[in-house]
């Protein structure tokens, strides 16, 4: 199916929002799809959170407008159909893991059986115990129950895995996966290149309120043109740097690591310039290097 058929469970559209005097989101547009997984990334203060308050109905725009299948956010008939996992939420210290699941199951329709939620987050053997009595990653793992026991059609995770050990997270994302498998939207915030890697469908870009790039996680990559060079090389950095395409480069005695638009003009200047260059390679670049090429100034030249 092509993504553009697919349906739509929340759309923001134009939209600005302010906290005083400033603007954090400038004219923002986003779709959310079903059976798809939403990265939103971007670094602190770029305005994810911001852009997750909108969608699920806890903020209101300055200007443009938010849909939630089709209805505004803070309908209660909208956000029934939501999951929502946010960064911190007060949990009752007194009730049990069991306890919160039942409670929240019971706001929704169609919820999942509590035995299968408590399954799913990987909270097990812990169903009797306070929630105050929790480790903080196991407090994790149950606001991600809450999120998912009512089977949402839109499930909003707001950094879900910060805390979690190694195996905590590859199970998340495992079942975040199930979820959109399933047919559900799924969008998250998330500071962590290779969990947008491994588990979206697409990655949003947010820098300065504004989306920068919007793609899959191979398009990312291609969007910035990025190639990685390394080398060994007698040519000094300013020369480098002054070669066609290059936008940084890294040393490390006489090897350099060059990050470029267009790797073959790069690679046909350096080999011109220095004949004694040596172990050259061209890669792609990381997801990471990509990311970093997409600061305000690299952005205008890319
Ligand atoms: N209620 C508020 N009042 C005033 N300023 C706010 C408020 N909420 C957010 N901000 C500011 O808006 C900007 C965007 O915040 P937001 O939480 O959306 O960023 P983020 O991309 O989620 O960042 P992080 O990665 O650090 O979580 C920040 O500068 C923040 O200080």
């Amino acid at each position: 199916m092509d993504r553009d058929d697919m349906q739509v469970v929340g759309r923001l559209d134009g939209v600005s929002k302010q906290f005083g005097s400033h603007r954090v989101l400038d004219g923002l547009s986003l779709d959310i799809r079903a059976g798809e997984v939403t990265a939103l990334l971007g670094p602190n203060g770029a305005g994810k959170t911001t852009t997750v308050g909108l969608l699920t109905g806890r903020l209101s725009p300055d200007g443009g407008r938010v849909d939630l299948f089709g209805l505004d956010p803070s309908r209660p008939v909208a956000r029934a159909r939501m999951g929502v996992m946010l960064q911190s939420a007060g949990l009752p210290d007194v009730l049990t893991v069991r306890e919160l699941v039942t409670l929240q199951s019971g706001y929704y329709r169609h919820p999942r059986e509590v035995s299968e939620t408590i399954a799913l987050a990987g909270l097990e053997g812990l169903e009797r115990r306070p929630a105050g009595k929790l480790s903080g990653g196991q407090q994790r793992r149950l606001l991600y129950a809450l999120a998912i026991c009512g089977r949402p059609d839109l499930l909003v995770l707001d950094e879900p895995t910060t805390g979690l050990d190694h195996e905590a997270r590859r199970h998340l994302w495992s079942t975040v996966r199930e979820e959109a498998d399933g047919g559900a939207a799924v969008l998250l915030t998330t500071h962590y290149l290779e969990e947008a890697d491994a588990l979206a469908d697409r990655i949003v870009v947010i820098a300065e309120g504004r989306i920068v790039a919007d793609a899959a996680p191979a398009g990312i990559k291609a969007s910035v043109g990025g190639s990685t060079i390394r080398c060994r090389t007698a040519l000094s950095d300013p020369i480098l740097s002054a070669l066609p395409g290059v936008r940084s480069v890294g040393r490390s005695g006489a090897a350099a690591t060059l990050l470029v638009a267009d790797a073959a003009a790069t690679a046909r200047a350096l080999l011109a310039a220095d004949p004694s260059l040596a172990e050259l390679t061209i890669s792609a670049a990381s997801l990471e290097e990509a990311l970093a090429n997409l600061s305000p100034s690299t952005r205008k030249a890319a």
